[in-house]
């Protein structure tokens, strides 16, 4: 059966009959994931930011709402997401250990680590910032791992977000840090990232600093560096390297490892490049792995290798895994709480290459989101996660996906206004009173 795309305004007319047909292939749902964007109803146009820059000079900067141009159709807690491509690295970590393998635990725990970052190259367009109370849930069943999220704080903005695979549970949160140096912004995440296996070894490590260059002139393009160390509560831990750019570098985008064992000493090395691949080698023989460069070493084990390109990227760039993220299909829509991501009308209206709706939408929620700063000093709370009050970390409470089987979402509001429904709306005025 074919999906229908939702870009046809009709998405509310779902009829009985494919819903039990569905019901009934629910469990071969996953296959079926979309391997293409819709197709754009408007041409796209194109805007610099240089332009944008320059028609908004001596303005406050943090009064200029950006065209949705710039965006692309994902929210950054579908961002958070994608950095689970990689999963199954950790479900061979899990089984390595099982097996007694501590070692290759760890190894493919790094490796999973560098993969995060796999799908930032060639990105060139802003995720949304999700509104306060917004959530992401992702059940991939042919992963094995169930993920949810959901943005817990506006000011300063942190979202928080949990995941269970096969033996192991992940949860974090992230507040980035940003600095704005004229044609650079530098990206700073604070947080600890946790993995826990199920046979209780844990493993923690924070994220390195991100660069994104060209703002003003040139390709935008991102770059990752500093330091990343992940430590676990029992033998091992690895140091990781990403290594600062520099002028000409003919050979960018580097990461190695280091894993040593309880005395100090090293036990194994890591090398690749967090947009291509990770190898390893097993022993303290560091002069083998100078001697021959990077990934290339021979006698090196591959732990990890970035995915083919989708054949559909898009001017956004999307993998394959990162295209499925925000489809939305009837039987899908039926089960999610008003607050999921995939329901927000600007972000919908961008992915259907709307962009006069996408804009209006936008510039409507951005203005609603100016109140959440008071509804946090008014004591708002996140729904499904709480802050820990020894470390300060927000936890996921648990019992979301227990209220999404009873369709029970008690205390999630209609964040977005569905007003796409209500005719009264009228983009094009919404539009013409913007800033831009
Ligand atoms: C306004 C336009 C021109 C700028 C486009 C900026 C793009 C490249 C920026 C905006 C937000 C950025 C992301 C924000 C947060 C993170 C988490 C971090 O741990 C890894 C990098 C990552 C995933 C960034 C990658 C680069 C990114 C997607």
């Amino acid at each position: 059966m074919r999906r229908r795309c939702l870009n046809n305004g009709n998405e509310d007319h779902v009829s009985i009959e494919s819903l039990t047909t569905d019901k009934a292939n629910e469990d071969l749902s996953y296959s079926k994931r979309r391997t293409k964007l819709p197709e754009p109803v408007e041409k796209e146009k194109g805007v610099s930011l240089w332009s944008m820059i320059k028609d908004n000079c001596g303005k406050d900067l943090t009064r200029v709402c950006l065209p949705v141009y710039f965006n692309e159709p994902l929210s950054s807690l579908q961002k958070c997401f994608e950095e689970l491509e990689y999963s199954y690295l950790l479900d061979r970590a899990y089984e390595c250990g099982l097996r007694g393998n501590g070692l290759m635990r760890i190894i493919y725990v790094a490796a999973f680590a560098v993969s995060g970052y796999a799908s930032t190259d060639c990105r060139p367009c802003k995720p949304f910032n999700p509104l306060l109370g917004e959530t992401y849930e992702a059940d991939y069943p042919e992963k094995g791992i169930r993920f949810f999220s959901e943005k817990v704080s506006h000011h300063p903005m942190v979202m928080a977000c949990h995941c269970e695979g096969k033996g192991w549970k992940f949860w974090g949160d992230s507040n980035l840090r940003s600095k704005f140096w004229g044609q650079s912004i530098q990206l700073d995440p604070d947080g600890v990232l946790t993995l826990e296996f199920d046979d209780g070894e844990t493993f923690q490590w924070s994220k390195v600093t991100t660069t994104i260059n060209n703002l003003i002139l040139g390709r935008v393009y991102c770059h990752h560096h500093g330091t990343m160390n992940i430590s676990g509560n029992r033998r091992y831990s690895c140091k990781l390297t990403f290594k600062e750019q520099s002028f000409l570098d003919r050979n960018p985008r580097q990461v190695q490892g280091v894993v040593k064992d309880a005395d100090g000493t090293k036990v194994a090395t890591l090398m690749g490049k967090w947009d291509e691949s990770v190898h390893c080698i097993i022993g303290d023989d560091a002069s083998k792995v100078k001697s021959h460069g990077s990934h290339q070493s021979t006698g090196a084990t591959l732990l990890w290798e970035k995915n083919k390109p989708s054949a559909n990227p898009t001017r956004y760039n999307l993998s394959s895994f990162a295209i499925t993220l925000n489809e939305l299909t009837p039987e899908l829509k039926e089960k999610l709480p008003p607050t999921d991501s995939r329901l927000r009308p600007d972000q919908r209206h961008l992915e259907n290459g709307e962009y006069e709706k996408a804009n209006a939408e936008k510039l409507r929620l951005e203005t609603r989101q100016r109140m959440a700063r008071k509804m946090q000093e008014s004591g708002w709370k996140p729904r499904w996660f709480q802050r820990d009050s020894e470390d300060g970390t927000f936890r996921y409470i648990g019992g979301y996906w227990e209220a999404r089987e009873q369709r029970k979402w008690d205390g999630c509001n209609d964040i977005f206004g569905n007003l796409s429904s209500s005719p009264k709306l009228q983009p094009s005025t919404l539009y013409a009173s913007s800033s831009i």
